[in-house]
C-alpha cells in the first residue's frame, strides 16, 4: 500500500471568523489562557486600542504608513479594511515560522481575510463562531460598551454581510457560553479538549 503522504504544515492552521462582537477575542482570550499549546497569530491594525488591550498581545497597533509598508514588502499573509474603517492584516513571517515547528496557529480574522486564505491555503480549517440569535449579538455589542451608536451601526451591517456567509465555513460552532465554544474550536482544531481548573 502507497504510504500517506504527510499533511501540509498548514493543515494544523485554523481560522476563525464571525460576526462583531459574536465573541471572537473572547473565545480566543479563553483559549490563550487554557490551552498554551495553540498559538495564536497577532495582527497588525490601525485601529486605536480599546481599554485593556495590549501592543503586541491582542494587536500589534501600527499607523497608517507602517501598514502600507507591511503591505508593499509583502509581510501580510491576508489583510483587509473591515467595517470600510481601519486596515487589519496577519504578518506572514510568524504564522510561517509556527506552522513549519508543527505549532497548531488560530487565526481570528474578518471574512474577506478568510476567503484570501481559503484561496491560498486551502487545507487549512475555516471555523465559523455565530451567535446564540442576532438579538442576542445585538445586546453583546451595546453590551461591550467600546463603540458608539453610529459605528455600532456600521458594524451591525458588516455582520448581516458575514452571518450571510456562515456556509462557506467547514464548521459553525455557536457560542452560547465562551469555555464550551473554545472546547468545540479545539475539538474542531483536532486537540484533545480539557476541562480545566477555574471552570
Ligand atoms: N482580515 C483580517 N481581519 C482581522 C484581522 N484581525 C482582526 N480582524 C477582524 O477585524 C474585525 C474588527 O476587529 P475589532 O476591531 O477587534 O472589533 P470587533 O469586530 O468588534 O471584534 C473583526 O472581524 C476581526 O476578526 C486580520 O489580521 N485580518
Ligand atoms: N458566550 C458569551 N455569552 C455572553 N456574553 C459573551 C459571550 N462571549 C462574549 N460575550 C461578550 O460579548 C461582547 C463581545 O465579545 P468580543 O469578544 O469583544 O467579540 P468580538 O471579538 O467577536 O467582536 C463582550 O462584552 C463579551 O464579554
Amino acid at each position: 500500500m502507497p504510504a500517506t503522504p504527510p499533511a501540509p504544515e498548514s493543515s494544523r492552521l485554523t481560522v476563525l471568523a464571525g460576526p462583531t462582537a459574536v465573541g471572537k477575542g473572547t473565545v480566543s482570550a479563553d483559549i490563550r489562557a487554557r490551552y498554551p499549546d495553540i498559538w495564536l497569530s497577532v495582527s497588525a491594525t490601525t485601529r486605536q486600542p480599546r481599554p485593556g488591550e495590549v501592543d503586541g498581545v491582542h494587536y500589534l497597533f501600527v499607523g497608517p504608513d507602517r501598514f502600507a509598508d507591511m503591505v508593499a514588502n509583502s509581510e501580510l499573509l491576508e489583510w483587509a479594511v473591515v467595517h470600510g474603517r481601519n486596515s487589519y492584516g496577519t504578518p506572514r513571517g510568524p504564522v510561517q515560522e509556527k506552522l513549519d515547528a508543527g505549532v497548531a496557529t488560530l487565526l481570528e480574522i474578518d471574512l474577506q481575510g478568510a476567503r484570501q486564505v481559503r484561496a491560498t491555503m486551502p487545507e487549512a480549517r475555516f471555523v465559523f463562531l455565530a451567535p446564540p440569535s442576532w438579538e442576542e449579538l445585538e445586546r453583546r455589542l451595546v453590551g461591550r460598551g467600546t463603540e458608539g451608536p453610529e459605528e455600532r451601526e456600521r458594524r451591525l451591517a458588516t455582520a448581516k454581510v458575514e452571518m450571510a456567509a456562515a456556509s462557506e465555513f467547514d464548521h459553525v460552532i455557536v457560542n452560547d457560553d465562551v469555555q464550551r465554544a473554545a472546547d468545540e474550536l479545539v475539538s474542531v482544531m483536532g486537540l484533545a479538549p480539557h476541562p480545566v481548573a477555574g471552570r
